[in-house]
């Protein structure tokens, strides 16, 4: 019994995973790499055991008899000797840190320092390696650090231990549903069972008369609770669907209240003494049934058995895969469902504003003037806002002010969109590429007949050419149009007529526009200024000075009224 005793005194809790103070994990690669890289060790294929679930629940104390029971069976080959692993009734319990209290006590991951190693029944050599974990949902810890511990577990383990208070509830699956969805999330798509065995272990049952303490109780519980039947809303069929896909082995068992003295004492240091004896009598049944080396189960990723060397690649892989930015975030629930609320509100509001614009400038309404355009738009978007603020959401007017901004930027995307297609029902903008082209070739055309006939024939010819390019362009437009095809050379050849019209024919043709509104303006005046009877009519007089001749005329006019 001795040896027992001095054997539980090997080895440490290494933290392997650190969990940083701004919600960071980190891997301690060299203490990781110090226990895994052994040269007795890195060849072998090896079986993870690990143990995950709420804080404050006795994983840690757990744990630390597992250590009893590998130090016995593998360092000392106790196996035969049953109960005796289990060490003397006054020896207190130690090994990874556990402790009463309400606040947690182990953060991020812990490998026994001691790789255990096994020969399995077909002549394996193996090595067997223990973990422990930080406690899920403690104040300290958001969604994300939970789901990360425990999907970085699940992934890593053979076997993980699902460690739960009283009962199976359905929130404890809703977790194990989520975190498991996340760590699925690091794995490829393979078509196979991403996880291995899944032991729920139920903590302080207390309903002994109605499933029995041990392996078939747990086995009745959990059929009951993961039974999948059509009365059942779809929403827990899936649930209980997502968790027998995720791993190949699912059991359960049931241990008793280890007594007050374990719950509540402060000065309790772990003693067997102070421990019920159907708790112990429990541990001696339970843990053989994981740890045997007929029980342990190989570590497997897609099929393939994992040597520890190879672990600590995994283990790199995955904390890097976990900590950088290409997961999404799992949320808590109220955020997730306030999410998808102001979402659907968001995208209800814009049908609105889509459907109320295309009754009004829809890809069959004629076109519309940009004024009027814009007059509906707001319009329309005043109606959408209204509607989106109206709608009952979770999360508060603080979590739905940047869902309004985004269903503005929204609208405003669909009005640009709106707007460009009002804006190829205007014909004479679509008619501007041909006319700008034509245009081109017609003054190439006279320019060239002007220099012909001052005998500058070298000039004329190039500008011939330019005539030529242009038809050319024109007629490759045209074919484009009709055919569909090379869609982008035909864009290209419309912005090219856009910046000829807007930098040289649009302003020639203003300025020839307003020469000529100038002159008919000036003919319109003089022939209105020679017709009226007045003292200075027949004068002709500069152009500035023809307004105030106008008025003088009109006070003349009145005068003469008021004197008649
Ligand atoms: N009621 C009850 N208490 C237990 C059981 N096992 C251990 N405890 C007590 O639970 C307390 C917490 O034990 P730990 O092992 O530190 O718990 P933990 O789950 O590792 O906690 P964190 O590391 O904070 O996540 C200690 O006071 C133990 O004595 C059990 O089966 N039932
Ligand atoms: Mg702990």
């Amino acid at each position: 019994m001795a040896e027992v005793q001095d054997a539980i005194n090997v080895g440490k809790p290494v933290p392997i995973v650190l969990a940083e103070e701004d919600h960071q994990f980190i891997l301690d690669e060299e203490a990781l790499e110090s226990i895994l890289l052994k040269d007795d060790i890195k060849d072998r294929n090896v079986v993870v055991v690990s143990v995950a679930g709420s804080y404050r629940k006795g994983k840690s104390f757990l744990m630390d008899f597992f250590l009893r029971y590998m130090k016995a069976t593998y360092h000392l080959n106790l196996i035969n000797e049953d109960a005796h692993w289990i060490g003397s009734d006054d020896k207190p319990l130690d090994g990874f840190t556990w402790r009463g209290g309400s606040d947690r006590d182990t953060t991020g991951i812990l490998m026994w320092s001691e790789v255990f190693k096994a020969t399995l029944e077909d002549g394996e050599k193996v090595a067997i390696i223990l973990l422990d974990t930080q406690g899920t949902f403690d104040s300290e810890s958001t969604v994300k650090d939970c789901a990360t511990v425990f999907a970085l577990s699940t992934l890593l383990s053979s076997i993980q231990i699902y460690n739960l208070k009283f009962n199976i509830q359905e929130d404890d699956l809703q977790h194990l549903q989520l975190f498991t969805e996340y760590g699925r999330l690091a794995l490829e798509d393979t078509g196979t069972k991403p996880f291995q065995k899944l032991q729920f272990l139920v903590r302080d049952w207390s309903f002994p008369y109605e499933a029995e303490y041990g392996a078939e109780g747990g086995q009745k519980i959990l059929n009951k609770r993961l039974q999948i039947s059509d009365k059942q809303h779809p929403e827990l069929q899936s649930l209980r669907k997502h968790i027998k896909s995720c791993f190949s082995d699912i059991s359960c068992y049931l241990m008793p209240h280890p007594g007050l003295n374990v719950a509540t004492n402060p000065n309790f240091d772990g003693k067997l003494s102070e421990i019920e004896p159907e708790f112990k009598q429990n541990l001696i049944t339970m843990i053989p049934m994981l740890l045997r080396p007929d029980k342990l189960i190989l570590k497997e990723i897609g099929g393939q058995k994992i040597k520890a060397k190879e672990l600590v690649q995994y283990f790199k892989a995955y904390i890097k895969l976990f900590t950088g930015a290409e997961l999404p975030e799992p949320k808590s629930m109220l955020v997730t469902t306030a999410e998808a609320n102001n979402l659907s509100a968001v995208a209800s509001a814009r049908e609105i504003y889509r459907q109320t614009m295309d009754t009004i400038c829809g890809g069959n309404r004629p076109y519309l003037n940009n004024n009027t355009l814009d007059d509906e738009h707001i319009k329309s978007k005043d109606m959408a806002m209204e509607q989106f603020i109206a709608k009952r959401k979770m999360g508060g007017d603080e979590f739905s002010e940047s869902y309004k901004f985004k269903l503005e930027s929204d609208i405003e995307e669909d009005f640009l969109k709106f707007k460009s297609q009002n804006e190829s029902k205007n014909v004479f903008k679509s008619a501007r590429t041909p006319a700008v082209f034509f245009a081109v070739a017609v003054a190439c055309y006279f320019i060239s007949g002007l220099f012909n006939f001052f005998g500058i024939y070298s000039v004329a010819s190039g500008i011939n050419l330019i005539m030529g390019l242009a038809l050319l362009v024109l007629i490759l437009w045209a074919y484009i149009r009709y055919s569909g095809i090379h869609s982008d050379l035909g864009s290209t050849i419309d912005d090219a007529a856009n910046i000829m019209w807007d930098n040289f024919l649009k302003p020639s043709y203003e300025i020839f526009l307003q020469k000529g509104l100038e002159q008919a303006t000036n003919q319109a005046i003089n022939i209105a200024v020679n017709n009226t009877t007045s003292p200075i009519a027949g004068v002709q007089s500069p152009f500035g000075k023809r307004p105030m001749q106008r008025m003088n005329s009109h006070v003349d006019m009145n005068d003469r009224f008021k004197q008649s």
